[in-house]
Protein backbone atom coordinates (compact mmCIF):
# COMPACT_ATOMS: atom_id res chain seq x y z
CA UNK A 1 0.00 0.00 0.00
CA UNK A 2 1.30 3.60 -0.77
CA UNK A 3 1.55 6.25 2.09
CA UNK A 4 -0.94 5.09 4.80
CA UNK A 5 -4.47 6.33 4.10
CA UNK A 6 -5.17 8.20 7.26
CA UNK A 7 -1.39 10.14 6.56
CA UNK A 8 -3.07 12.00 3.54
CA UNK A 9 -5.52 14.13 5.60
CA UNK A 10 -3.64 17.61 6.70
CA UNK A 11 -4.49 19.70 9.54
CA UNK A 12 -4.97 23.24 8.26
CA UNK A 13 -4.51 25.63 10.37
CA UNK A 14 -3.50 28.92 11.07
CA UNK A 15 -0.20 29.78 13.41
CA UNK A 16 -1.35 30.85 16.50
CA UNK A 17 -3.36 34.27 17.31
CA UNK A 18 -2.39 36.57 20.07
CA UNK A 19 -5.26 35.64 22.21
CA UNK A 20 -7.75 32.12 22.99
CA UNK A 21 -11.12 32.91 23.90
CA UNK A 22 -12.96 30.56 26.30
CA UNK A 23 -14.94 28.78 23.88
CA UNK A 24 -15.38 28.33 20.77
CA UNK A 25 -19.03 29.36 20.56
CA UNK A 26 -20.16 28.67 16.81
CA UNK A 27 -23.24 30.24 16.57
CA UNK A 28 -25.59 28.59 13.37
CA UNK A 29 -25.88 30.83 10.39
CA UNK A 30 -27.36 30.01 6.94
CA UNK A 31 -24.25 31.08 5.12
CA UNK A 32 -22.89 28.24 2.89
CA UNK A 33 -20.24 26.23 3.70
CA UNK A 34 -16.83 26.70 1.73
CA UNK A 35 -14.26 24.14 0.46
CA UNK A 36 -12.78 22.68 3.53
CA UNK A 37 -14.21 20.28 6.20
CA UNK A 38 -14.07 20.09 9.34
CA UNK A 39 -13.86 16.78 11.20
CA UNK A 40 -12.70 14.70 14.37
CA UNK A 41 -11.42 11.75 15.29
CA UNK A 42 -14.29 10.28 17.26
CA UNK A 43 -13.10 9.51 21.13
CA UNK A 44 -13.18 5.82 21.49
CA UNK A 45 -14.02 6.04 24.91
CA UNK A 46 -17.57 7.79 23.66
CA UNK A 47 -18.46 4.32 22.27
CA UNK A 48 -19.00 2.86 26.25
CA UNK A 49 -20.40 5.92 27.77
CA UNK A 50 -22.89 6.74 25.02
CA UNK A 51 -22.01 10.24 24.75
CA UNK A 52 -20.95 11.54 21.29
CA UNK A 53 -17.99 13.42 22.41
CA UNK A 54 -15.44 13.99 19.99
CA UNK A 55 -11.45 13.48 20.19
CA UNK A 56 -9.57 14.60 21.92
CA UNK A 57 -12.21 16.88 23.63
CA UNK A 58 -15.57 18.33 22.15
CA UNK A 59 -15.07 21.20 20.12
CA UNK A 60 -11.75 20.48 19.10
CA UNK A 61 -12.87 20.13 15.96
CA UNK A 62 -10.13 20.27 13.47
CA UNK A 63 -10.24 21.43 9.72
CA UNK A 64 -8.75 18.56 7.56
CA UNK A 65 -7.41 19.61 4.20
CA UNK A 66 -7.09 17.16 1.69
CA UNK A 67 -3.25 16.74 0.46
CA UNK A 68 -3.35 17.62 -3.02
CA UNK A 69 -5.46 20.25 -2.57
CA UNK A 70 -8.29 17.80 -3.36
CA UNK A 71 -11.75 19.55 -2.98
CA UNK A 72 -13.66 16.08 -2.05
CA UNK A 73 -14.66 15.55 1.45
CA UNK A 74 -11.85 13.33 3.71
CA UNK A 75 -14.86 10.82 3.42
CA UNK A 76 -14.25 10.62 -0.34
CA UNK A 77 -10.50 10.54 -0.21
CA UNK A 78 -10.58 7.97 2.62
CA UNK A 79 -12.67 5.68 0.02
CA UNK A 80 -15.83 5.85 2.21
CA UNK A 81 -19.07 6.70 1.42
CA UNK A 82 -19.93 10.75 1.59
CA UNK A 83 -21.53 11.86 4.63
CA UNK A 84 -24.99 12.49 4.72
CA UNK A 85 -25.78 15.67 7.37
CA UNK A 86 -27.46 15.54 9.83
CA UNK A 87 -25.80 12.44 11.42
CA UNK A 88 -25.56 11.37 14.73
CA UNK A 89 -21.82 11.72 15.93
CA UNK A 90 -22.15 8.19 17.64
CA UNK A 91 -22.44 6.57 13.99
CA UNK A 92 -18.93 7.81 12.36
CA UNK A 93 -18.83 7.78 8.78
CA UNK A 94 -16.25 5.07 9.02
CA UNK A 95 -13.25 3.65 10.20
CA UNK A 96 -9.63 5.55 9.86
CA UNK A 97 -7.13 2.96 7.64
CA UNK A 98 -3.34 2.65 7.15
CA UNK A 99 -0.87 2.34 9.45
CA UNK A 100 -0.73 5.85 10.67
CA UNK A 101 -1.51 4.74 14.52
CA UNK A 102 -5.44 5.45 14.29
CA UNK A 103 -6.70 2.77 12.54
CA UNK A 104 -9.84 1.42 13.66
CA UNK A 105 -10.42 4.69 15.10
CA UNK A 106 -14.01 6.16 13.82
CA UNK A 107 -13.96 8.98 11.78
CA UNK A 108 -17.21 11.79 12.50
CA UNK A 109 -18.07 14.65 11.73
CA UNK A 110 -18.07 17.16 14.90
CA UNK A 111 -20.99 16.71 16.72
CA UNK A 112 -22.62 20.17 18.97
CA UNK A 113 -20.53 23.00 18.17
CA UNK A 114 -19.52 21.84 15.04
CA UNK A 115 -19.09 24.92 12.66
CA UNK A 116 -21.01 23.36 9.73
CA UNK A 117 -23.32 26.26 9.29
CA UNK A 118 -20.38 28.52 9.77
CA UNK A 119 -18.76 30.98 6.91
CA UNK A 120 -15.29 29.36 6.93
CA UNK A 121 -13.68 33.02 6.94
CA UNK A 122 -15.64 33.33 10.69
CA UNK A 123 -14.76 29.71 11.34
CA UNK A 124 -11.00 30.42 10.38
CA UNK A 125 -10.42 33.49 12.04
CA UNK A 126 -11.99 31.35 15.56
CA UNK A 127 -9.51 28.51 14.66
CA UNK A 128 -6.51 30.93 14.86
CA UNK A 129 -7.34 32.84 17.75
CA UNK A 130 -7.41 28.90 19.37
CA UNK A 131 -3.72 29.19 19.88
CA UNK A 132 -4.00 26.45 22.78
CA UNK A 133 -6.13 23.71 20.85
CA UNK A 134 -5.56 24.26 17.11
CA UNK A 135 -2.01 22.24 16.27
CA UNK A 136 0.54 24.23 14.06
CA UNK A 137 1.67 20.59 12.89
CA UNK A 138 0.07 18.67 10.23
CA UNK A 139 -1.05 14.54 10.55
CA UNK A 140 -0.32 14.50 14.19
CA UNK A 141 -2.84 12.21 16.43
CA UNK A 142 -3.83 11.96 19.90
CA UNK A 143 -2.58 8.71 21.82
CA UNK A 144 -3.99 7.56 24.99
CA UNK A 145 -2.43 5.20 27.54
CA UNK A 146 -3.53 2.73 29.32
CA UNK A 147 -3.50 4.45 32.81
CA UNK A 148 -6.00 7.46 32.75
CA UNK A 149 -6.52 10.59 35.20
CA UNK A 150 -8.97 8.13 37.02
CA UNK A 151 -6.18 5.91 37.87
CA UNK A 152 -4.43 8.32 39.08
CA UNK A 153 -6.21 9.95 41.21
CA UNK A 154 -7.43 6.74 42.61
CA UNK A 155 -4.12 6.39 43.59
CA UNK A 156 -3.40 9.73 45.10
CA UNK A 157 -6.62 9.50 46.70
CA UNK A 158 -7.47 12.98 45.72
CA UNK A 159 -8.73 14.86 42.78
CA UNK A 160 -6.65 16.76 39.91
CA UNK A 161 -7.09 20.03 39.54
CA UNK A 162 -5.58 23.55 39.05
CA UNK A 163 -6.13 26.86 41.46
CA UNK A 164 -5.20 29.51 39.81
CA UNK A 165 -3.75 32.63 41.58
CA UNK A 166 -4.29 36.23 40.20
CA UNK A 167 -3.16 39.85 41.75
CA UNK A 168 -0.86 42.37 41.28
CA UNK A 169 3.28 42.33 41.65
CA UNK A 170 3.20 42.22 45.55
CA UNK A 171 -0.08 41.02 46.68
CA UNK A 172 0.92 37.84 47.73
CA UNK A 173 0.47 35.16 45.13
CA UNK A 174 3.59 33.44 45.65
CA UNK A 175 2.79 33.27 49.51
CA UNK A 176 0.05 32.17 48.78
CA UNK A 177 0.99 29.45 46.41
CA UNK A 178 3.62 28.24 48.96
CA UNK A 179 1.49 28.41 52.09
CA UNK A 180 -1.08 26.59 50.40
CA UNK A 181 1.62 24.40 49.06
CA UNK A 182 2.62 23.48 52.08
CA UNK A 183 -0.75 22.97 53.79
CA UNK A 184 -1.34 20.52 51.33
CA UNK A 185 1.71 18.68 51.55
CA UNK A 186 1.28 18.42 55.34
CA UNK A 187 -2.53 16.70 54.67
CA UNK A 188 -0.73 14.11 52.33
CA UNK A 189 -1.96 16.29 49.26
CA UNK A 190 0.41 16.18 46.49
CA UNK A 191 0.70 19.74 45.03
CA UNK A 192 2.82 22.06 42.73
CA UNK A 193 3.69 25.46 42.34
CA UNK A 194 3.58 26.65 39.10
CA UNK A 195 5.01 30.04 39.78
CA UNK A 196 5.64 33.14 37.20
CA UNK A 197 8.62 34.37 38.25
CA UNK A 198 10.20 30.83 38.40
CA UNK A 199 9.21 29.74 35.29
CA UNK A 200 10.15 32.87 33.27
CA UNK A 201 13.84 31.16 34.66
CA UNK A 202 13.32 28.49 32.35
CA UNK A 203 10.18 27.60 30.18
CA UNK A 204 9.37 30.97 29.80
CA UNK A 205 12.55 32.69 29.70
CA UNK A 206 12.56 33.51 25.90
CA UNK A 207 9.19 36.19 27.33
CA UNK A 208 9.28 39.37 28.31
CA UNK A 209 6.28 41.51 29.26
CA UNK A 210 4.20 43.09 26.41
CA UNK A 211 0.92 42.05 25.75
CA UNK A 212 1.90 39.21 22.98
CA UNK A 213 4.43 37.71 25.47
CA UNK A 214 2.88 37.42 28.50
CA UNK A 215 -0.26 35.73 26.59
CA UNK A 216 2.16 33.51 25.42
CA UNK A 217 3.17 32.90 29.41
CA UNK A 218 -0.41 32.49 30.14
CA UNK A 219 -1.20 30.15 27.38
CA UNK A 220 2.32 27.80 28.07
CA UNK A 221 1.41 27.87 31.77
CA UNK A 222 -2.25 26.94 31.19
CA UNK A 223 -1.06 24.15 29.36
CA UNK A 224 1.31 22.61 31.75
CA UNK A 225 -1.13 23.33 34.29
CA UNK A 226 -3.67 20.96 32.34
CA UNK A 227 -1.31 18.38 32.44
CA UNK A 228 -0.61 18.29 36.30
CA UNK A 229 -4.16 18.37 37.07
CA UNK A 230 -4.37 15.07 34.34
CA UNK A 231 -1.52 13.66 36.27
CA UNK A 232 -3.61 13.92 39.45
CA UNK A 233 -2.06 16.88 41.20
CA UNK A 234 -3.54 20.04 42.91
CA UNK A 235 -1.38 22.46 40.94
CA UNK A 236 -0.99 25.60 42.42
CA UNK A 237 -0.53 28.21 39.57
CA UNK A 238 0.28 31.88 41.13
CA UNK A 239 1.26 34.33 38.00
CA UNK A 240 0.13 37.89 37.79
CA UNK A 241 -1.77 36.65 34.23
CA UNK A 242 -3.44 40.50 33.24
CA UNK A 243 -5.86 39.10 31.11
CA UNK A 244 -8.90 37.97 31.64
CA UNK A 245 -9.51 36.45 28.30
CA UNK A 246 -6.28 34.84 28.74
CA UNK A 247 -7.31 33.25 32.26
CA UNK A 248 -10.86 32.52 30.72
CA UNK A 249 -8.89 30.19 27.97
CA UNK A 250 -6.91 28.45 30.89
CA UNK A 251 -9.86 27.72 32.40
CA UNK A 252 -11.73 26.33 29.33
CA UNK A 253 -9.08 23.64 29.23
CA UNK A 254 -10.06 22.51 32.21
CA UNK A 255 -12.80 20.34 32.92
CA UNK A 256 -16.24 21.95 34.08
CA UNK A 257 -15.23 22.55 38.09
CA UNK A 258 -11.34 22.27 37.87
CA UNK A 259 -10.31 24.85 37.27
CA UNK A 260 -10.33 27.37 40.82
CA UNK A 261 -9.41 31.10 40.19
CA UNK A 262 -8.54 33.08 43.07
CA UNK A 263 -8.23 36.87 42.99
CA UNK A 264 -5.84 38.20 45.48
CA UNK A 265 -7.81 41.73 45.40
CA UNK A 266 -5.33 44.24 47.20
CA UNK A 267 -5.00 47.35 46.32
CA UNK A 268 -2.07 49.20 44.45
CA UNK A 269 -1.46 51.25 47.29
CA UNK A 270 -0.93 48.05 49.38
CA UNK A 271 1.40 46.10 46.36
CA UNK A 272 3.57 49.24 45.87
CA UNK A 273 3.86 50.31 49.71
CA UNK A 274 5.15 46.38 50.30
CA UNK A 275 7.33 46.39 47.02
CA UNK A 276 9.64 43.56 48.32
CA UNK A 277 11.59 43.69 45.19
CA UNK A 278 11.93 48.02 44.84
CA UNK A 279 9.68 47.27 41.33
CA UNK A 280 6.99 49.57 41.74
CA UNK A 281 9.53 52.15 42.41
CA UNK A 282 11.61 51.07 39.44
CA UNK A 283 8.12 51.53 37.76
CA UNK A 284 7.17 54.91 38.90
CA UNK A 285 10.47 56.35 38.65
CA UNK A 286 10.39 55.37 34.58
CA UNK A 287 13.02 52.63 34.66
CA UNK A 288 10.52 49.74 34.41
CA UNK A 289 8.22 50.23 31.56
CA UNK A 290 4.62 48.35 31.40
CA UNK A 291 4.48 47.24 34.73
CA UNK A 292 1.18 46.04 35.51
CA UNK A 293 -0.81 48.20 37.86
CA UNK A 294 1.44 51.89 36.47
CA UNK A 295 1.55 51.20 32.94
CA UNK A 296 0.03 47.72 32.08
CA UNK A 297 -3.32 47.07 32.66
CA UNK A 298 -5.03 44.48 35.11
CA UNK A 299 -8.10 43.04 34.54
CA UNK A 300 -9.53 41.83 37.46
CA UNK A 301 -11.92 38.82 37.11
CA UNK A 302 -15.88 38.72 37.33
CA UNK A 303 -16.60 35.72 38.41
CA UNK A 304 -14.51 33.78 40.67
CA UNK A 305 -14.20 31.01 42.54
CA UNK A 306 -12.42 33.10 45.93
CA UNK A 307 -11.52 36.43 46.15
CA UNK A 308 -9.41 37.36 48.97
CA UNK A 309 -9.15 41.35 49.58
CA UNK A 310 -8.06 43.37 52.33
CA UNK A 311 -10.83 43.98 55.48
CA UNK A 312 -10.37 47.94 56.88
CA UNK A 313 -7.09 47.82 54.87
CA UNK A 314 -5.58 44.85 56.49
CA UNK A 315 -5.25 41.41 54.40
CA UNK A 316 -5.34 37.94 55.88
CA UNK A 317 -2.67 36.15 57.16
CA UNK A 318 -1.23 33.90 54.57
CA UNK A 319 -2.23 30.80 56.56
CA UNK A 320 -6.25 32.26 56.72
CA UNK A 321 -5.48 33.12 52.72
CA UNK A 322 -4.54 29.16 52.61
CA UNK A 323 -7.14 28.21 55.24
CA UNK A 324 -9.91 29.48 52.34
CA UNK A 325 -8.72 27.85 49.67
CA UNK A 326 -8.44 24.06 51.29
CA UNK A 327 -11.92 25.32 52.75
CA UNK A 328 -13.07 25.26 48.98
CA UNK A 329 -10.88 22.17 47.76
CA UNK A 330 -12.24 20.16 50.59
CA UNK A 331 -16.38 21.13 50.39
CA UNK A 332 -15.66 20.66 46.19
CA UNK A 333 -13.91 17.41 46.94
CA UNK A 334 -10.94 17.59 45.81
CA UNK A 335 -8.71 16.00 48.40
CA UNK A 336 -10.80 13.25 48.63
CA UNK A 337 -10.76 10.06 46.14
N1 LIG B 1 6.73 44.90 33.57
C1 LIG B 1 6.44 44.03 34.55
N2 LIG B 1 5.14 43.87 34.94
C2 LIG B 1 4.85 42.99 35.89
N3 LIG B 1 5.76 42.21 36.53
C3 LIG B 1 7.06 42.33 36.16
C4 LIG B 1 7.44 43.24 35.16
N4 LIG B 1 8.79 43.15 35.01
C5 LIG B 1 9.21 42.22 35.87
N5 LIG B 1 8.19 41.73 36.58
C6 LIG B 1 8.33 40.62 37.55
O1 LIG B 1 7.76 39.48 36.89
C7 LIG B 1 6.82 38.85 37.73
C8 LIG B 1 5.53 38.58 36.97
O2 LIG B 1 5.66 37.50 36.12
P1 LIG B 1 4.37 36.78 35.58
O3 LIG B 1 4.84 35.69 34.69
O4 LIG B 1 3.50 36.41 36.71
O5 LIG B 1 3.66 37.94 34.72
S1 LIG B 1 2.46 37.84 33.67
O6 LIG B 1 1.48 36.93 34.24
O7 LIG B 1 2.98 37.33 32.41
O8 LIG B 1 1.96 39.21 33.54
C9 LIG B 1 6.52 39.78 38.85
O9 LIG B 1 6.53 38.94 39.98
P2 LIG B 1 5.46 39.06 41.16
O10 LIG B 1 5.87 40.30 41.89
O11 LIG B 1 5.67 37.81 41.94
O12 LIG B 1 4.08 39.17 40.58
C10 LIG B 1 7.63 40.80 38.86
O13 LIG B 1 8.56 40.49 39.84
N1 LIG C 1 -1.05 37.84 53.71
C1 LIG C 1 0.01 38.59 53.86
N2 LIG C 1 0.16 39.37 54.94
C2 LIG C 1 1.26 40.13 55.07
N3 LIG C 1 2.27 40.18 54.18
C3 LIG C 1 2.16 39.44 53.08
C4 LIG C 1 1.04 38.60 52.86
N4 LIG C 1 1.20 37.98 51.68
C5 LIG C 1 2.36 38.41 51.20
N5 LIG C 1 2.95 39.27 52.03
C6 LIG C 1 4.22 39.94 51.81
O1 LIG C 1 4.04 40.79 50.68
C7 LIG C 1 5.16 40.75 49.84
C8 LIG C 1 4.74 40.30 48.45
O2 LIG C 1 4.30 38.97 48.52
P1 LIG C 1 4.54 37.98 47.32
O3 LIG C 1 3.97 36.67 47.73
O4 LIG C 1 5.95 38.00 46.88
O5 LIG C 1 3.59 38.65 46.22
P2 LIG C 1 3.51 38.38 44.65
O6 LIG C 1 3.96 36.97 44.42
O7 LIG C 1 2.07 38.59 44.32
O8 LIG C 1 4.40 39.39 44.03
C9 LIG C 1 6.15 39.81 50.50
O9 LIG C 1 7.09 40.59 51.22
C10 LIG C 1 5.31 38.99 51.44
O10 LIG C 1 6.03 38.57 52.57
Amino acid sequence: MDAPRAARLAVAARPPGPRAPARFPFASSTAPRRAGWWWCLRDPRADSSGGGSTFPSPGRCTRLALAHRNRKSPAANLGLPPPRPPRSPAAGIGKVTGDGGCEGRPLVECAGDRPTQEPAGVVEEKASEMSSTVPKSSNIFWHDCGVGKADRQKLLKQKGCVVWITGLSGSGKSTLACTLGRELHTRGKLAYVLDGDNLRHGLNKDLGFKAEDRVENIRRVGEVAKLFADAGLVCIASLISPYRRDREACRALLSDGSFVEVFLNMSLELCEARDPKGLYKLARAGKIKGFTGIDDPYEAPLNCEIEIKEVDGVCPTPSDMAGQVVTYLEEKGFLHE
